[in-house]
């Protein structure tokens, strides 16, 4: 395949140039995928789909709703492979990830993992996060003794490690009380974006062909010994001491005396909450607060229903009472919809399928794609379109109040159809707690520092603020 390939298949797209593609920006920290994907997306108003280079591999890059449908649901049998190449013989860790994984693997992992996040698991660990909420408040109060002005994100990092930490792993992740406790330094070798790892992330989940040639891994050796240690001795512990906790180990645990799950497997599982679970719930509460601080008048309509929930509740709150807050669900996916953390969805297509558009908006260009196909589904540039979101820049969670309106393949924060993320219900009910505490007690303004609007950094492939989200907070007198 060359740098005409999509000429051949008569699919128009935007002039690539060798060695780059379409991708040059991001090379030299210019703008990041989904910004470089949004103005291609842009540019072809009324095209169902543009033909586009990631370097040198050619990408469908999707703009029509109806086959975004297909490739995640209807047509999931032919696109259920993510695009990302991981060895797991280099990267035993997050080779076993669903994210990663493909085919009958893929629907073992998927199901094993399903049990973690049934409804009823996940009442039973909201007293479990409630508690770490309060050991946020208390270390917020600490800190403002000396400055009110906080960076959102790294406050958020160290509730969901704790939070991840407490439900995965059945420790304590004391990262209030330790400036960088075990637990932070193991997610630190997860998560960098800086320097050469944040180059590594950029080529695992934009290149994956260079990937492979590169034999690159996510998690490294040293946390992949430290995981296995912790889970290990966590399980014997339990077992010589006939402790039942119900959290999400446990539930893992159970698996294994069913199926055929070895001791790497559990912790693989376990692992799945440090790489998917902590930084896309910390950056997602980020952008939240830092939107209710940027939007008063939205702050105090989400206060008053959030009191008015307390009161209901004999003054405190429940799993059931959080979930039924119309508002509070409005504000957290208006945010979504706002700032997707997850702002891109990388597929392949697996075996020759062809297309016709149907909807009117969309010019009927044939599509033939050839099995091995890349496709780019650019979440970010969708939910800033305004044929779907009128002012998409503005943040109105009043449009998600009557949801019937909204397309679900335009709206795609969590993706959609089988491989829809599985971690959902944990990522709403951390998130929600954490905001219903955060708003009910204090009150957010946008510091000077800040950058509004905020400017994604180019060298992260999850959604980031450059420079940070930075915010003043004032406690409510009750
Ligand atoms: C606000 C926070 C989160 C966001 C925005 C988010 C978003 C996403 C998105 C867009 C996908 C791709 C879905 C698709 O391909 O259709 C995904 C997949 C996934 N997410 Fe999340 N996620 C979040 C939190 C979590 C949490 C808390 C977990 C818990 C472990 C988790 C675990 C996963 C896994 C395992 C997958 C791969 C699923 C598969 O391929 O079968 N995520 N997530």
């Amino acid at each position: 395949r060359n740098l005409n390939y999509w000429e051949r298949m008569g699919i128009p797209g935007p002039k690539p140039y060798p060695i780059i593609g379409n991708m040059g920006d991001i090379f030299i920290g210019k703008r990041g995928a989904e910004e470089i994907y949004a103005d291609i997306y842009r540019k072809y108003e009324g095209y169902p789909f543009v033909g586009v280079y990631k370097a040198g591999i050619p990408v469908l890059l999707v703009r029509d709703p109806d086959l975004i449908k297909n490739i995640v649901q209807k047509d999931f049998n032919i696109f259920h492979e993510n695009d990302i190449f991981v060895d797991k013989q280099i990267d035993p860790i997050f080779g076993r990830n669903p994210f990663a994984v493909k085919g009958a693997e893929w629907k073992n992992i998927r199901s094993q993992m399903t049990s973690c996040f049934t409804s009823g698991k996940m009442k039973g660990l909201f007293p479990v996060l409630e508690k770490n909420v309060e050991r946020m408040m208390s270390y917020l109060d600490n800190q403002m003794k000396t400055s009110t002005c906080f960076e959102a994100k790294e406050i958020f990092v160290r509730l969901m490690l704790d939070n991840v930490a407490a439900c995965a792993l059945g420790i304590q992740g004391k990262c209030f009380d330790e400036p960088y406790s075990e637990v932070r330094k193991m997610a630190d070798h997860f998560f960098f974006s800086k320097g050469i790892t944040s180059l590594k992330f950029i080529i695992i989940f934009n290149l994956p062909p260079l990937s492979k040639f590169l034999r690159l891994k996510v998690v490294s050796r040293d946390v992949e010994d430290k995981l296995l240690d912790i889970v290990k001795t966590t399980l014997q512990y339990r077992k010589e001491n006939n402790i039942v906790i119900n959290d999400i180990l446990d539930s893992i645990a159970q698996i294994s005396a069913t199926q055929n799950v070895t001791e790497l497997d559990i912790t693989s599982h376990i692992a799945t909450f440090f790489t998917n679970a902590f930084e896309t719930s910390s950056l997602t509460m980020s952008f939240l607060i830092y939107e209710l601080a940027q939007n008063p008048k939205i702050q105090e309509k989400l206060r008053q229903e959030i009191n008015e929930s307390y009161e209901k509740n004999n003054k405190s709150f429940s799993y059931e009472s959080i979930q039924d807050m119309e508002y509070l669900d409005a504000c957290f996916r208006e945010n979504l919809r706002k700032h997707a953390t997850v702002p891109l969805m990388p597929k392949i297509c697996t075996e020759t399928y062809k297309y016709v558009p149907t909807n009117p908006d969309f010019k009927p260009i044939e599509l033939t794609l050839e099995p091995g196909t890349s496709i780019i589904i650019p979440s970010t540039a969708i939910h800033h379109d305004p044929k779907y979101y009128e002012n998409p820049d503005d943040f109105v969670p009043e449009r998600f109040l009557g949801k019937e309106n909204i397309n679900k393949f335009t709206y795609l924060a969590f993706g959609g159809g089988p491989r829809m993320c599985i971690g959902t219900r944990f990522a709403l009910s951390q998130i929600k707690i954490g905001v219903a505490h955060l708003i009910k007690n204090y009150e957010f303004t946008v510091n000077p520092k800040a950058k509004i609007p905020v400017k994604y950094d180019p060298f992260y492939f999850l959604l980031t603020a450059s420079g940070g989200l930075w915010v003043d907070v004032r406690k409510i007198n009750q």
